[in-house]
């Protein structure tokens, strides 16, 4: 399903987005700078950089999350599909189910657990009600919470545990089958042991969603991600491999960071 109707990309079918030249204003301050990042698929990408960075920046123009906020605008291009969803015309509500989303702080909607999944999932498709109540155990299941809550579905999802209510939200996400999931900062608000099932989820989820993480957690970072980007002043200051990152970082600004000298 295309979002746009624009000249096709030539970007390989390995990058699951592809961003170029991108430039963010919040008003008359640029927020991101020139950047030029590829999303390999079904690979994690970590963002990691002090506050202020313009790592969440960059995941909400991913799925034009900003477009809902007056002031906002990014140059450039993000190719998905082989269109730059920058352009005026894609379909925010399909790009979105495509190009899901995750937040710091569990956002579950005021209604039942069963409802959080099936509601999203409404909106793009009809299913009968055998196919909603298997697709609601199937993503139940990939993020470990079936168990727990298999005989409480029409429960409040308010009534959950904050950890429940996040594998919750990322299992509404998933429900729409999208090709990225992008979450920004998704354990910040958890326990360490909810944070160690979140971190073991990405690499289960990683065998079908290309995943955008934000993190200032940089052992979560160096556990779960695959490409590592380090982001200082909006600007793109370097990006590889986790290993190489967090071992032998080409740039002194990543390697005063990650060794904690600022930040
Ligand atoms: N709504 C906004 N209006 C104006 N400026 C903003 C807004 N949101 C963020 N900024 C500015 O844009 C820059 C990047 O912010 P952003 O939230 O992307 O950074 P971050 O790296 O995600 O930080 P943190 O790690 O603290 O969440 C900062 O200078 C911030 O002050």
């Amino acid at each position: 399903m295309s979002v746009l109707h624009d000249a096709p990309s030539t970007v390989s079918t390995d990058i699951a987005l592809s961003v170029r030249a991108l430039d963010f204003w919040y008003g008359e301050h640029r927020a991101l700078k020139a950047i030029d990042l590829d999303f390999p698929r079904r690979q994690v990408t970590g963002m990691i950089g002090p506050s202020g960075c313009g790592k969440s920046t960059l995941l909400r123009v991913l799925n034009r999350m900003y477009d809902l906020y007056p002031g906002q605008r990014a140059t450039g291009e993000v190719v998905f599909d082989g269109r730059n969803i920058l352009s005026p015309g894609v379909d925010l509500n399909v790009l979105r189910s495509r190009v899901g989303m995750v937040f710091q702080k569990p956002t579950p909607f005021p209604m039942s657990i069963y409802e959080n999944i099936a509601f999203g999932v409404r909106l793009h498709e009809r299913l009968s009600r055998a196919d909603m109540d298997a697709r609601i155990e199937d993503v139940l299941k990939r993020v470990a919470l079936w168990t727990e809550v298999k005989d409480r579905l029409r429960a409040p999802a308010a009534a959950l545990s904050g950890g429940q209510q996040q594998r919750l939200c990322i299992a509404r996400t998933i429900a729409t089958r999208p090709e990225v999931v992008l979450l920004d900062e998704p354990t910040s608000a958890l326990d360490p042991v909810s944070t160690a099932r979140i971190e073991e989820l990405l690499d289960e989820l990683k065998q079908d969603f290309t995943i955008a993480i934000v993190t200032h957690n940089l052992q979560q970072a160096a556990r779960c991600a695959d490409q590592v980007a380090f982001f200082y002043l909006g600007e793109l200051v370097e990006v590889d491999s986790a290993g190489q990152m967090f071992t032998a970082p080409r740039q002194r600004r990543t390697q005063d960071y990650i060794t904690g000298r600022f930040g």
